[in-house]
């Protein structure tokens, strides 16, 4: 085997309240996140959309400590990786490539080049799939690719997923387990599952697996757990004006404490480190809301971070990686058939799905612009 190299990804956040805005940018500037019609509206988009959210979030970082702890904690889960893959034979140099924020992707693969990395594993911090998030680092190493010669000599291969793998159950169920023993009513409190969200239209027009990965990700942590407690699953964090998958985290708490249940043990179910979701939305926002619905108890379970039986089941996922036939990014980000994808419509008269889609950008577009000229105090749309 030659110099071994793992890609971790993730999506990066901003290290102080400064980084806010640009960090903002570069993720509303993706098209895996907001998809538009035309390429020309990105820019002006992920600009207007940056500078009118810039202050709620910053004021959100304030809250835990000015910035995101992302990188630190993905720092620290390379380093414990390395040397539990060190431990069963494997040297490997770990790289940390963030979507949005520093370190940002492409200056792990320049990293990787001066390493002379021969074979490489690229590992996304994202147990379930989605277009918006280890699609779209596929998608930009994709575009890296193929413009590279140089890293077109080196062996690599991709891991879209895994959910499924057990050592992650199964440090997901001993997390959680650790907690319900914590509660009044153990066998009583209800585990709520809490996933970020994406558009409905991810999953239904363009085939984005992640809400079966959630789902079943649920239930199999579920069946390791092996308790009798019951399980809801819903969606956090939606932005913007258009449908989010559901149920809302927000409603589903609401709805939970209306049916009686007095005991809540929170799983973040689609992040595997602490960061603003966590620290933020679920510990201060949703818990403001369960104890005001008459929730008695508000138990979040960490999230993995380096905890040694998740650390154990990345170097298991590495190892594995090495030994299966090799993946590529294009073949993991190819759609799957009758997906549905923007480019490829054809375009027909009436109210059809696809110009029922492109109205609702264009009103979106169009109250983003008032909402823009309001701030301004002047513009085209008000006087
Ligand atoms: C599985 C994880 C994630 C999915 C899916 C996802 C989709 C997604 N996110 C936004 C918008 C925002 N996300 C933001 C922060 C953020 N998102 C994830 C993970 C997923 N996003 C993480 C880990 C973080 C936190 C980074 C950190 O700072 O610690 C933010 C910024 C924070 C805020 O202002 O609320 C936005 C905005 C969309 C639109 C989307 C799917 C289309
Ligand atoms: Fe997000």
């Amino acid at each position: 085997m030659g110099r071994l190299g793992v890609l971790l990804l993730n999506l990066g956040g901003p290290d102080k309240l400064e980084d806010v805005r640009p960090f903002l940018y570069n993720l509303f500037a993706d098209p895996e996140i907001i998809r538009l019609p035309s390429p020309l509206l990105q820019a002006p988009l992920a600009w207007l959309i940056s500078t009118l959210r810039a202050k709620k979030s910053q004021e959100n970082y304030k809250k835990i400590g000015g910035g995101s702890p992302l990188r630190r904690i993905t720092e620290a889960q390379g380093q414990a990786l390395r040397s539990q893959l060190q431990q069963k034979g494997h040297e490997a140099h770990i790289y940390l490539g963030m979507r949005y924020w520093h370190p940002f992707t492409e200056e792990a693969i320049a990293q990787i080049k001066r390493d002379k990395i021969e074979e490489l594993v690229v590992l996304p911090l994202y147990p379930q799939f989605s277009i918006s998030t280890t699609g779209s680092s596929f998608r930009l190493l994709d575009r890296i690719w193929k413009t590279d010669p140089e890293l077109q000599k080196i062996k690599y291969t991709v891991v879209p997923s895994w959910y499924d793998n057990s050592g992650y159950l199964q440090a997901m169920a001993n997390l959680i387990a650790t907690q319900l023993d914590q509660v009044k009513n153990p066998s009583e409190a209800y585990v709520f599952f809490s996933a970020h969200g994406v558009p409905v239209s991810y999953i239904e027009e363009a085939g984005d697996p992640y809400q079966k990965e959630i789902e079943a990700c649920a239930e199999l942590i579920m069946q390791k757990l092996n308790r009798p407690n019951s399980y809801k699953l819903a969606y956090q964090s939606r932005v913007g004006p258009v449908e989010w998958l559901q149920p809302y985290t927000d409603i589903a708490i609401e709805e939970l404490a209306a049916q009686g249940v007095k005991e809540l043990v929170v799983v973040p179910i689609s992040f595997v480190s602490e960061h603003i979701e966590t620290l933020e939305e679920i510990d201060m926002e949703y818990r403001e809301i369960a104890e005001h619905a008459g929730i008695e108890t508000f138990a979040r379970v960490p999230a993995p971070d380096t905890d040694p039986t998740f650390i154990q089941a990345l170097a298991d996922i590495v190892i594995k990686a090495l030994n299966d036939p090799k993946k590529s990014f294009s073949e993991t980000i190819q759609p799957q058939k009758n997906t549905k994808l923007y480019p490829q419509e054809r375009w027909e008269w009436g109210m059809t799905q696809s110009a029922e889609v492109w109205n609702g950008r264009l009103a979106m577009l169009g109250f983003l612009i008032l909402l823009l000229e309001i701030w301004l105090g002047r513009g085209q749309l008000i006087h």
